[in-house]
């Protein structure tokens, strides 16, 4: 009887079980999926990824991380969903044995592991990670302010008691180092979607200016494509467009370093829903709101891998 199995995917869970669940998963499947260690966070939990690969040598990949603001639940409940849902549909589904087939897939399910165990154990609705430093007397760096694209620009802040405090220089942060190093070091990622809630938009480059990126049509159109794909779900209506235009101005994020590393594919998700529970979403709809959020990322790694 598969331990995974018994995992309940309608359920919040904390750090542990999901980290019990991640062996499980790959154990159970390891012909597709195996865990890599990236790194370790300020508080020295593991950072790990999920890879999905078929095989090959370095496939042109894809990258989705969740959970780099803690607080943001419905993320890595969505995550989890969504790697059971790839391993179920491989050899099913034409367009995803497609997209395996030529791709791997790499999901960091838990990208701020010290605020994840923080909002279980003391603040539900702490968003940074847990880093202390001599002198500050205020804990945590926003992971979504401290990357080198764009650094401590409008729409981050440099004071460590603030929620977008980008810390003292471009990743500084542990959880964010060892993403640029594990994406630089493999060299041939194709898409980023860093998934985060709540708000209901499907947003790609640049957060930091207002101007548009080289691809903005083509970003447009598939983003138009990925949220059409979404509603025909559950009914769901997602806004598009380019972070900055769309939400707000935004400085050091994962999307625009990813963007200006070479990877043309860069979406930020903001999940369910548009405030009635906000980060606090019932349990009931994690799986409705992964269902209808795997319909979009399909699109996404669909374009990707045709293009
Ligand atoms: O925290 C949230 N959303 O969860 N607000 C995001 C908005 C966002 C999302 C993606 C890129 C840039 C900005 C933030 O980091 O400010
Ligand atoms: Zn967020």
């Amino acid at each position: 009887e598969r331990s995974t199995n018994s995992f309940s995917y309608s359920s919040y869970h904390t750090l542990e079980e999901i980290y019990s669940w991640i062996d499980n998963f790959v154990m159970e499947h390891s012909d597709i999926v195996s865990k890599i260690q990236i790194g370790n966070s300020f508080e020295n939990q593991s950072i790990l990824v999920l890879k999905f690969s078929t095989g090959g040598s370095r496939h042109p990949a894809i990258w989705i991380d969740t959970g780099i603001h803690s607080r943001e639940w419905i993320t890595h409940a969505t995550g989890i969903w969504t790697a059971n849902k790839i391993v179920s549909d491989y050899g099913k589904d034409r367009v995803l044995t497609d997209i395996l087939n030529a791709m791997d897939i790499f999901i960091e399910l838990v990208t701020n592991p010290d605020g994840f165990a923080f909002t279980h154990s003391m603040n539900r609705l702490w968003r940074k990670n847990k880093s202390i430093r001599p002198g500050i007397f205020c804990i945590g760096v926003d992971l979504n302010r401290n990357w080198k694209s764009g650094f401590g620009g409008n729409g981050s802040n440099s004071n460590p008691c603030s929620e977008t405090y980008h810390g003292p220089s471009p990743q500084s942060e542990p959880e964010v180092a060892a993403i640029v190093n594990f994406i630089t070091a493999h060299g041939n990622f194709k898409a980023l979607i860093s998934i985060h809630s709540y708000s209901q938009m499907l947003m790609y480059p640049y957060g930091r200016l207002l101007e548009p990126v080289s691809n903005q049509r083509e970003l447009y159109d598939l983003a138009k494509d990925a949220v059409e794909a979404l509603y025909k779900v559950h009914g769901i209506e997602y806004i598009f467009g380019s972070i900055s235009t769309t939400l707000y101005v935004a400085s050091g994020i994962t999307v625009d370093w990813a963007y200006d590393s070479g990877i043309k594919y860069a979406f930020s998700f903001e999940l369910r829903d548009t405030g009635q529970y906000g980060f606090l979403l019932p349990a009931t709809q994690i799986i409705p709101t992964a269902q209808e959020t795997w319909m979009a990322l399909r699109t996404i790694m669909e374009h990707t891998l045709n293009h």
